[in-house]
Parts: structure tokens; C-alpha cells; sequence
């Protein structure tokens, strides 16, 4: 979905996240994200909003591969990276299940029949049970080699992860305390292989130039700056490997106020210089409105809107996306006397007998809807 004349640089698809805790009767299973597809091309910068707990940050996690997903695919640059099996596995269990329940029913049949007919019956049971076993045998085998494809394919493409690196909101969590800003900037060019000291003094410089610090910064410790600065030596440890494609996790929402602005500004610099393409994970609107080029909202591990910035604040459909804008403080004293916000509450729709499914309502814009509701947005839109 989205500008579909571009190759994306980024391609999810049904991506799900459940994580099971507890066995048995006290099993529990939380669908963090539960089926969510989008694209973001070249360049752009792709807000992924909704509040704490929707399964963003496990959305990022799960591209970048620090889980691996219950099911879904994600391709960076036209290549498979991450994968699930949920869906090869149900289908194996399924292809199991139809063949029991074929042998149970002939057999059945079998013991019913009289005598006289049992002895040309048994003949003719076994063959159709040979039979059923032979595609519950080949449907499994379908199913595995599948399996083993996307592994191959997923191993031939584990290089493509380095150029994509993620950012996280806590800068002084994600920094190794008892590392020099230059071997903690420096560890994934070792990673890589390059050893050469020289070379990693001339990279590390670059790159603390980039986000604004300076050479004699690389001898000091995380501890000796401030969360503005931490979060630039954050920056410049992703920056190091050449990354295409960045994930930045609520990067500012640590910070304060006043450092905020520098480090998306410091972001937009880098979109804008090196054509790094980024996706912002925020918990408020406010924050990516003006950084965004297009905004997905998410709502309980689903997305519900997915727009350009502009046309998402101009014609929001998603009561959940209204509710969420309405949270958002305006520079306009009066406007904000009079602001109300508006609460969401999903037993609003009515989806036991049609269920909702994301769709383009207009070109690029999708919601999250079904078909009665998508017919009352469009009188919104007209
Ligand atoms: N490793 C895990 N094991 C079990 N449950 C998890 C795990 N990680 C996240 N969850 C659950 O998945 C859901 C989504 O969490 P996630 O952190 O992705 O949301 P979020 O929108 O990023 O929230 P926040 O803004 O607070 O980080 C939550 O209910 C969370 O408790």
C-alpha cells in the first residue's frame, strides 16, 4: 500500500507478535502486534503513533530481528530479513487433523459394513488410507520445505541487517557506562571486521562531526554528557555502519523540552544529507506532525489509519485517530480553553458480522474499517 510505483525500503507484511507466558489453563497469550502491513520508501520519514502499550515498539523489534515474529514477513530493499511460521505450522497441524478425521470416518464405515462385505471393503480402506496418508505426507512436506526457504533465504540476507540500525528512547540505558563515546561509536565498525585503528579514529571523527559533538568527545564516558548529547552519541553509533533505513524508538521522549527540537532537527539533517530513511516511533501526535511525511496509527496491535501527515490532521477518520488528535495542545490560548478531549471506546463498532479490514479510502489514505463504516467516512470526506 502507499506509492506504488516505488520499490519500498521497507515491507511488512501480516506481521504478528504474540508473546505466550504460563502453561495450560493459565496460558496466556498477548498479540503485542497482530497482523500489521505497511510500506516506507526511500527518504521518508514514516511516524508510527499510538499510545503506550499498542505494540510499537515491538513492531520495531521485530524488524529489526530482535525478536523473531510469530508470523509475517519483512523485506528491506527488496529482500526477505525476518520471518514467521505461525501460519506453515497451522497449516501442518490442519493437514494432520483432515487426515485423522478421513481415517476415523473409513474405518468407521469399515466396521460397520456386514460380513459378507467386509473382506472386498478392507481392500479398498487401505488403498484411500494410503492415499490419505500420502497427501497429509506431501501437504507436510509442502509446508516444511516452505519453512526451510524462508531460513535459507532469511540466512543469504542477514549482511542487509547492518543497514539498518535502530535508535532507542533511553539514551543513557542503551550506553555502556564503562565504554569510552569512541568504542561504544566504534563497535560496529569491529563488528564488521575493520580493525584498523587509524581508520576507526578518521570514521569515529566523521561521524561525531555529523551529529554535532566533537573529536576530543570520543575519550570521554557517556556519564560526562547530557541527555541531548547521549542521545547524538546514539545517533552516531548508528551512523557509523552507513546505515539506509533507521528505527528511531521514541527517541526525544526523555529529553527535555528544549534538547528536543536540536535532536529532531539533528534527524531531519540526516534524512535530508544522506538520504537515511526513518521510522519514528512516537506516543503523541504532536511530536511527529511536522517530522513525518506519512503517519500509521496503531491501536492494540493492529493499525487502524495509515495517511500522509497533512491529509491524516486534515480529514482523520479513525474515531481512535480523532481521539489521539484531540490530545494534541495548540498554540491558540482560546482554542485551548474550549479543547475537549475525546475518548475512544472500540465497543463503538460493530464488527460481529463484519469485520473490519484496512482499506484505501482515498488514494493513500487507509483505515481501518468495514464496509458500512467505510461507506460513512466517505459522506465525511465529500
Ligand atoms: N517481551 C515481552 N513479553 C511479553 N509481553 C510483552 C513483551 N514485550 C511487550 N509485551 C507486551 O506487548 C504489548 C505491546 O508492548 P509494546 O512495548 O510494543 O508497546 P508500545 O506501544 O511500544 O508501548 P510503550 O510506548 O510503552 O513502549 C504490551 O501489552 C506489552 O506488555
Amino acid at each position: 500500500m502507499g506509492r506504488k510505483d516505488e520499490t519500498p525500503v521497507l515491507s511488512v507484511k501480516n506481521l504478528k507478535q504474540h508473546f505466550t507466558s504460563g502453561i495450560g489453563k493459565n496460558k496466556l497469550v498477548v498479540k503485542a502486534v497482530d497482523g500489521v502491513s505497511f510500506d516506507i520508501y526511500k527518504g521518508e520519514v514514516f511516524g508510527l503513533v499510538g499510545e503506550s502499550g499498542c505494540g510499537k515498539t515491538t513492531t520495531g523489534r521485530s524488524i529489526i530481528k530482535l525478536y523473531e515474529p510469530t508470523d509475517g514477513e519483512v523485506y528491506f530493499l527488496g529482500n526477505l530479513i525476518s520471518a514467521g511460521y505461525k501460519e506453515n505450522k497451522e497449516a501442518i497441524k490442519r493437514a494432520k487433523q483432515i487426515a485423522k478425521d478421513k481415517i476415523k470416518t473409513l474405518k468407521a464405515e469399515l466396521t460397520e459394513a456386514s460380513d459378507a462385505d467386509k473382506e472386498t471393503l478392507k481392500i479398498k480402506t487401505d488403498e484411500l488410507i494410503k492415499e490419505v496418508k500420502a497427501e497429509r505426507d506431501a501437504a507436510i512436506e509442502k509446508e516444511k520445505a516452505e519453512i526451510e526457504r524462508k531460513k535459507k533465504e532469511l540466512d543469504a540476507n542477514y549482511e542487509l541487517m547492518k543497514k539498518m540500525q535502530m535508535i532507542f528512547q533511553d539514551p543513557i540505558a542503551s550506553l555502556n557506562p564503562r565504554m569510552t563515546v569512541k568504542e561504544i561509536i566504534a563497535e560496529g565498525l569491529r563488528i564488521s571486521g575493520i580493525k584498523d585503528p587509524r581508520v576507526i579514529n578518521d570514521e569515529v571523527n566523521k561521524v561525531l562531526e555529523t551529529v554535532g559533538l566533537l573529536p576530543e568527545h570520543a575519550s570521554r564516558y557517556p556519564h560526562e554528557f547530557s541527555g541531548g548529547q547521549r542521545q547524538r552519541i546514539g545517533i552516531a553509533r548508528a551512523l557509523i555502519v552507513n546505515p539506509e533505513f533507521i528505527i528511531a524508538d521514541e527517541p526525544i521522549s526523555a529529553l527535555d523540552v528544549s534538547i528536543q527540537a536540536q535532536v529532531i532537527n539533528l534527524l531531519n539533517d540526516l534524512r535530508e544529507r544522506l538520504g537515511i530513511t526513518i521510522m519514528f516511533i512516537a506516543h503523541d501526535l504532536s511530536v511527529i506532525k511536522y517530522f513525518s511525511d506519512r503517519i500509521g496509527v496503531m491501536y492494540y496491535g493492529n493499525l487502524v489509519e495509515l495517511a500522509d501527515a497533512d491529509e491524516l490532521f486534515l480529514n482523520p477518520l479513525h474515531p481512535y485517530t480523532k481521539s489521539l488528535l484531540s490530545a494534541v495542545p495548540q498554540p491558540d490560548p482560546r482554542y485551548e480553553k474550549t479543547r475537549k478531549r475525546i475518548v475512544y471506546d472500540p465497543r463503538m463498532h460493530d464488527y460481529v458480522q463484519s469485520p473490519p479490514k484496512l482499506q484505501e479510502i482515498k488514494k493513500d489514505h487507509w483505515v481501518l474499517a468495514n464496509d458500512e463504516e467505510i461507506a460513512e467516512y466517505k459522506k465525511v470526506l465529500k
